[in-house]
């Protein structure tokens, strides 16, 4: 029986004659994307191109079934490739070791496919390939998940909300005082280390101590001294680096860290009235210790290994693997500096000695402190902000995805739907589905409107843009590239500059705001003059018909300011009126009629979505909506899953 037989069964000839022609993207080969490209080469999708920039870890085999031990090490794309063709040998599959956010990758390769997937794990690439994905008209499956929960939608624009049409959860952060003077929980000791002494050892000098520390009010006298007394200490750990990698060099840093340092603190007796003042601790006095060792440390059976991974370390044991990964560490940075003196290294939880150093330091603080100790198992979830990854959810967003490219290759975007898997709530379906909802008109990316320009920016000048926007009548332009001004009309320092100079080059994204506040975004695309029929720009792309798209936008934003303001002066008279945020009224505006459900029990309940978390995933359903009743009840995402109870678990890695 021919390969396509059942498929032609279930979804039609015509489906899988489209199907086979379609040119499909998938953006990450990790949990989710191992899955998809076996499910994509098993329902008739022949050309796919798979991306990721990473290699085979051992922690990815219990899930990423297309990698097996042999592959450790080895690029996730091409071994991905290769064990799907297995699956499917008729498929084409181009594999890339890469980071989608090359420049190679431009909004005209973007523009080669019908359809992208992602798969990934991160914000920062997920916001990449929406912005690509806008820019050149191609609708985009996004998916996410977070242990038992899953979330799958499709993004197409100027139709759907895109990626960033929600607002993103920044990172959880914490005040800098607690991170480094006054602790008081085990995720402040691995903040610590993680974040600051991590980098302050293996960074770059001008590092920024982290994102994670938010500063305090400075006007407070004691903060304000507590904050250069610690600036004078790091500067002072600083010296103590010039010795890396000699003898004594770890006792040094320990007694720096975890005497000098605590003593200082410690005298410091206001700080102390309300808190348990910290204990300094010695390197030497620790070691010199009797403790009974439970033998585990140098054991190299699995047994062993899991046992030093899951349980306590005595003091002694700590401080010996500070003492080993501080050395191991020191030198590795080394040996990187000889090649490349600015080279760092960055805390991963998968690099067994970073982790080790993170697990001994975190926890000789919170000895210091009195806080609860955490086994290595512990620290390298908090640490990571891990929550397990589950095959099974992986799978089963998969399986959607491929249902939505379904969908989108037979050209019924108004059948697609958002769609989360919310096992393990009170709600008796498993899967619940919302339709998609319409762009944010306040979306910062996917309000504007994206035109290719080709120009030689070798010789082209930021004058020559403007001469040309001035054509058009777009005049008082303000230009900017990635937050950067380039030009505005108090601001023409750069307007006899060449494009190159200023690092406008091929597949930038050059943002024109003109006086009425419409916005385009060129996306430059950098050729020889002779290309250009004696033209020193070509634009693909009607640029009145974007000029006129961007005024439509902005009376639609006015419209929709309108009509928020008129409903909160509805509210403010009638307090029996429940509002809803103006995110529920889009979703409820669907894009079409009813339509055949993607899955679950068909229900339109009103879901409630979360906002971004920093490296993870697209928003997770919030929701419960009691035995199909249509009464709200949200949850808070982040309570679903915590690892050892600590509420500061709120970002979720597949
Ligand atoms: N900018 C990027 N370009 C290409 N691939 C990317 C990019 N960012 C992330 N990825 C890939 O996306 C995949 C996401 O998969 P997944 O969430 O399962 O991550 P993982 O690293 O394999 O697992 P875990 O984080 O749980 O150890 C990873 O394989 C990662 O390498
Ligand atoms: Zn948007």
């Amino acid at each position: 029986m021919a390969r396509e037989t059942h498929l032609e069964t279930t979804i039609g000839t015509s489906l899988v004659r489209a199907v086979a022609d379609a040119k499909v993207l998938m953006v990450g080969a990790g949990g989710i994307g191992c899955e998809l490209l076996k499910n994509l080469v098993m329902s008739g999708f022949k050309n796919i191109e798979v991306i990721d920039l990473d290699t085979i870890d051992l922690s990815n085999l219990n899930r990423q079934f297309l990698f097996q031990k042999q592959h450790i090490k080895k690029s996730k794309a091409h071994v991905a490739k290769e064990s799907a063709l297995a699956f499917n040998p008729n498929a084409n599959i181009i594999s890339r070791h890469q980071n989608i956010k090359e420049q190679e990758f431009s909004v005209d390769w973007f523009k080669g496919f019908d359809l992208v997937m992602n798969a990934l794990d991160n914000l920062d690439a997920r916001r990449h390939v929406n912005k690509m994905c806008l820019a050149a008209n191609v609708p985009l499956i996004e998916s996410g998940t977070a242990g038992y929960l899953g979330q799958v939608t499709v993004i197409q624009k100027d139709k759907t909300e895109c990626f960033d049409c929600q607002p993103k959860e920044t990172p959880k952060t914490f005040p800098v005082c607690t991170i480094r003077s006054t602790p008081s929980t085990p995720i402040h000791c691995i903040v610590w280390a993680k974040s600051y002494l991590f980098g302050l050892l293996f960074g770059n000098a001008e590092d920024d101590d982290d994102e994670v520390l938010v500063k305090e009010d400075s006007n407070d006298d004691d903060i304000a001294k507590e904050l250069a007394a610690l600036a004078a200490e790091s500067q002072a750990l600083k010296e103590i680096l010039a010795s890396m990698d000699t003898e004594g060099f770890a006792e040094r840093v320990f007694n720096k860290v975890f005497f000098t340092d605590i003593h200082r603190l410690r005298s410091m007796e206001d700080m102390w009235k309300t808190r348990k003042p910290p204990t300094p601790l010695k390197y030497d006095e620790i070691l010199h210790q009797t403790e009974d060792l439970p033998g585990a440390m140098d054991a190299t059976t699995l047994e062993a290994v899991t046992l030093k991974d899951q349980r306590v370390w005595t003091l002694r044991e700590t401080v010996q693997v500070f003492s080993e990964s501080l050395e191991k560490l020191s030198t590795r940075l080394k040996e990187m500096r000889e090649t490349d003196p600015e080279a760092s290294v960055q805390f991963d939880k998968d690099d067994a000695e970073t982790l080790d150093f993170v697990t001994a330091t975190a926890n000789l603080r919170a000895h210091v402190y009195g806080i609860e100790e955490k086994s290595r198992f512990q620290v390298k979830a908090m640490a990571g902000n891990i929550i397990p990854a589950i095959a099974t959810t992986n799978a089963i967003i998969a399986g959607m995805m491929v249902m939505l490219a379904f969908k989108i290759i037979n050209k019924r975007l108004a059948d697609c739907k958002t769609s989360y898997l919310v096992y393990g709530r009170h709600r008796p379906q498993l899967i619940v589905s919302e339709p998609l909802a319409k762009p944010n008109p306040k979306c910062y990316i996917c309000r504007n409107s994206y035109l290719a320009i080709k120009t030689d920016t070798k010789t082209t000048t930021v004058q020559d843009l403007i001469d040309l926007l001035e054509g058009y009548s777009i005049s008082d332009v303000e230009i900017q590239e990635s937050g950067r001004v380039i030009y505005d009309p108090d601001f023409d320092d750069n307007a006899s500059k060449t494009l190159v100079s200023l690092q406008l080059t091929d597949g930038k994204f050059v943002e024109v705001v003109d006086e009425d506040d419409r916005k385009i975004i060129l996306c430059l695309k950098d050729v020889d003059m002779d290309s250009l029929d004696g033209e020193r720009f070509q634009i693909e792309g009607d640029v009145e018909e974007a000029l006129e798209q961007q005024t439509q936008m902005k009376q639609q934003l006015r419209d929709a300011e309108a009509a928020e303001q008129q409903a909160a002066h509805v509210h403010e008279e009638d307090p029996d009126v429940i509002m809803t945020d103006d995110n529920r009224k889009r979703k409820h505006d669907e894009i079409s009629g009813p339509t055949s459900g993607t899955s679950g029990s068909g229900e339109e309940a009103p879901l409630k979505k979360s906002s971004l978390t920093s490296t993870a995933h697209p928003p997770l359903a919030e929701d419960e909506v009691g035995n199909g009743s249509s009464t709200e009840q949200a949850v808070d995402v982040d309570e679903v899953v915590m690892v050892d109870g600590e509420s500061f678990n709120v970002v979720v890695l597949d």
